[in-house]
Parts: structure tokens; C-alpha cells; sequence
């Protein structure tokens, strides 16, 4: 099955998680809006200046150069003007300071010039030029942030400006990881006699974060079908429970069979993947499950490929992975007929600014070396074989992959 297709079958009757929740906004960052939000201010919320200068007066605008005003006052930003600005007569203002009624336009301080209480105008302006109009940028009423974006900083600070304290947002998906195998040690132990520091979940919890979810570490369970059967049980109230290893097939990978023991169903898939051929995915009750291989950059590929468009599809985020371009720094061996990704290194752009791409560490699935020196993955297409020196290729980044 290619990659592709199993994305499809697994996002296959996925939906939003519907429930909602209403946030304070420091606490909003990450999450997703579930209604339009309106603005019940207009912004600026008052014609104010754009520059440091002096306001002038429409009658006196178009005055030949250079001309004198009378210094009446001065504003600085938080100060309401108490006088209305008279022909004749200049108010000197500072930058986001309330522009007073009277002033036709705000002259630039480099235009003018002060002595003995007054302005000499060496350089005038158009009417309207230098204040920034109440309601410009934002009017009553308008649209901010529309249902379904994914809330930024930015989104935050235009939410802050306008007033808004609270917003009603997506419940986060709930994910709980687990890596089962007898082998498998916590970090921090000694490895040795066959036993070994497990990874997976340092690559799947720290990619999950890129997604908003709740993540619940689930530790390591051994190889029995009565721990992992109770492990899934047990954490059926999760809207997804991600494993790796013990899905190969053989007579110690039992976790298709635990699931359907704790009562839900799966899937097996072979894919046409390199790393990340063996995969399953399934239910339990609400729960869905998604079974990665056991070989770290197989775990890795396909929690990229597979768990993250799910999260985000639960958390009503756009599912799918968009790559980059770039372009091949020398020759990429590749075997059609299966997609690969493999680590590269960026080593420089081309000379209109692509990056160029270098392979490292080709061809093992449990290799770490390369992924510490690489700056993300290439994808070689099934459709084809090697690739030559300066030809396109599809790139990811660690950063996009939570990896960074
Ligand atoms: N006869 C076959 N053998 C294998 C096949 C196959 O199709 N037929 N597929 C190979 C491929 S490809 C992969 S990938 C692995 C996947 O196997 P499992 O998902 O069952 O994974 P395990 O056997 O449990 O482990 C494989 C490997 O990875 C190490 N591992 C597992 N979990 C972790 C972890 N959390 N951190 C670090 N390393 C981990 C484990 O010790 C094994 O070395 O199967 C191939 N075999
Ligand atoms: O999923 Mo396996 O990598 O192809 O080692």
C-alpha cells in the first residue's frame, strides 16, 4: 500500500473533536478558535499620529514656503488634548498621541523648525497625511480571527488590542504514547544483556507538541498480551493512543492483538515506505489507535507521515504535511517501486536561493547518527530510481516535524 493511501484509510472518518471550551487568552496560545471573533472596538480606537511632528491647521496647509506658526501646545501619547488646534497655530505631537480636533495633517518634525515660541514650515504635507484614522485598521464588527485558525501570537495580540479577554476554543485532542517491548529501558538505566535505552517516545511526545494535543505518557509496556491489553483498556477515554514496535508480525508483536482483546479493532498495512513498512491503525470505542514501527527512524517517519495529519485532524487543524523544495547537492541512490525519506543536510543555497540538499546515513532504519547531523528529510518518490545531481526533491524540516 503506498503512503498515501494509508493516510487516506486513517484519516478515514476522523472528525473535529466537537466539544468546546471558553479560555482566558493568556492561556489561548497554541489552541484553535471554534466560532468567527468580531470586534466590539474599531482600531485605532482614535485618530492618532503617525509620526513625531507638528499638527497644522487645513487653512494653512497649502501655505507658500516657508511659512510660521504659532506654537499653541504639545501632546504626548496618553494625553487627551484639551484645546482645538486655531488657523495659524501649530501643535507640536508625539508618535500614537491623540491628534486634536482642528488638525488637518501632521507636518514632520525634519520639515520644521522651532525658535521664540514658534514653528518655521519648511516642508508641508497633503490634508490627511501622517494620522492614523479611528477605525482604519479594524471597524466595528469586523471579523479578526475566523473559526478554525489556529491561535498565534499574533492572533493573541489583535485579540488583546480589541479587548477581548476570553475565547471559545477547541477541545485538545487527548494522546496518549506508549513503546512496548521487553527490551526497552527508561532513560537513565544501564543497557546491556540485550536490553536497550528506548527513544521512540522523545520523538513522537516532542512532535505532538507542534499540535496543541494534551499528551499523556504512557510509558513502556513489555511484550504480554495482558499488559498491553489492559494498558489500552485503561486509557480508552484518550481520543488516540499512539504505539510503537510489536507490529511486525512475528509471535512477540502482540499489540494488534491487545487491542482487540481490550475490545476495539485495527488494520494491518505493508506499506511501500522505506524506513516504516509495518504499520497498523484501529479503534477502540472513540479512541482511535495508530501502531508504529519499533526501528526509531521508522517510528519517526511514520509519526511525521501518519500520527501528526491525525492529530491535527482531530484538532480541526488542515491534516496534511507540505514540503519544501529543494534540490539534490549530488547523486541520491534510491530503488523505485518504494518511498524513502532519508536525512539531508542543508549545505547551501543555489544561486536562486534553493537549498541544496546533501544525503547522510543512507539505509538504516535504527541509524541516530545521521538524524543528529541532518536538518530534516528528503522524500525519493516509488516512481522512480535515482536521483541526479541539481534535481528537485521534496524536503521537510525538523522544525515543521516538531524536531527541531
Ligand atoms: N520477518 C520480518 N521481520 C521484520 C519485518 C518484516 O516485515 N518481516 N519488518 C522489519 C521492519 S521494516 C521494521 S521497522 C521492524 C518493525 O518491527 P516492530 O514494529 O515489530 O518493532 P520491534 O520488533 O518491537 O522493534 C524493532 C526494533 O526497534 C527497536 N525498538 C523498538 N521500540 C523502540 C523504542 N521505543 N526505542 C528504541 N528502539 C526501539 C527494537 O529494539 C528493535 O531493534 O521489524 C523488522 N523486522
Ligand atoms: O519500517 Mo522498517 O524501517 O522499514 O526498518
Amino acid at each position: 500500500m503506498t503512503p498515501d493511501a494509508a493516510l487516506t484509510n486513517i484519516l478515514s472518518g476522523v472528525s473535529a473533536i466537537g466539544s468546546i471550551e471558553r479560555v482566558p487568552l493568556g492561556e489561548a496560545l497554541g489552541r484553535i478558535a471554534s466560532e468567527d471573533i468580531t470586534s466590539s472596538v474599531r482600531l485605532p480606537a482614535f485618530d492618532n499620529s503617525a509620526m513625531d511632528g507638528f499638527c497644522v491647521h487645513a487653512d494653512d496647509l497649502g501655505g507658500a514656503l516657508p511659512f510660521r506658526l504659532r506654537l499653541q501646545a504639545e501632546l504626548r501619547a496618553g494625553e487627551r488634548p484639551d484645546t482645538t488646534l486655531r488657523p495659524g497655530h501649530a501643535i507640536r505631537i508625539m508618535t500614537g498621541a491623540m491628534v486634536p480636533d482642528g488638525a488637518a495633517a501632521v507636518v514632520l518634525d525634519e520639515g520644521a523648525e522651532v525658535a521664540d515660541g514658534a514653528v518655521t514650515i519648511h516642508r508641508t504635507v497633503t490634508a490627511g497625511k501622517n494620522i492614523r484614522r479611528t477605525g482604519e485598521d479594524v471597524q466595528l464588527g469586523t471579523t479578526i480571527v475566523p473559526a478554525g485558525s489556529l491561535l498565534t501570537a499574533r492572533h493573541l495580540a489583535l485579540l488583546a488590542v480589541a479587548g477581548v479577554g476570553r475565547v471559545v476554543v477547541r477541545r485538545a485532542p487527548r494522546v496518549g504514547v506508549m513503546s512496548t517491548g521487553n527490551e526497552l529501558l527508561e532513560p537513565g538505566n544501564e543497557a546491556g544483556n540485550g536490553r536497550i535505552v528506548e527513544i521512540n517516545r522523545f520523538f513522537l511526545l516532542s512532535m505532538l507538541r507542534l499540535t496543541g494535543a494534551v499528551v499523556t505518557d504512557l510509558g513502556i509496556v513489555p511484550d504480554d498480551l495482558d499488559s498491553l491489553a489492559g494498558a489500552f483498556a485503561n486509557n480508552r477515554g484518550l481520543d488516540l493512543i499512539v504505539t510503537s514496535g510489536g507490529v511486525a508480525g512475528s509471535d512477540a508483536d502482540l499489540v494488534t492483538a491487545a487491542v482487540s482483546a481490550a475490545g476495539g479493532n485495527t488494520s494491518v498495512c505493508a506499506l511501500a515506505l522505506r524506513p516504516g513498512k509495518p504499520i497498523a491503525f484501529g479503534s477502540l470505542g472513540a479512541c482511535r489507535t495508530l501502531h508504529l514501527p519499533g526501528n526509531p527512524m521508522a517510528a519517526l517517519v511514520t509519526g511525521f507521515l501518519f500520527m501528526l495529519p491525525l492529530v491535527r485532524m482531530q484538532a480541526g487543524l488542515d491534516p496534511h504535511n507540505r514540503p519544501a523544495i529543494a534540490k539534490t547537492a549530488g547523486e541520491f541512490h534510491h530503488v523505485p517501486r518504494k518511498t524513502e525519506f532519508v536525512p539531508v543536510r542543508i549545505v547551501g543555497p543555489d544561486a536562486d536561493g534553493i537549498p541544496l540538499v546533501e544525503m547522510l546515513g543512507k539505509g538504516g532504519s535504527a541509524r541516530l547518527l545521521p538524524l543528529v547531523m541532518a536538518d530534516g528529510l528528503a522524500e525519493l518518490p516509488a516512481s522512480r530510481g535515482s536521483l541526479d545531481t541539481g534535481e528537485f526533491v521534496p524536503f521537510y524540516s525538523f522544525r515543521q516535524m516538531g524536531l527541531a
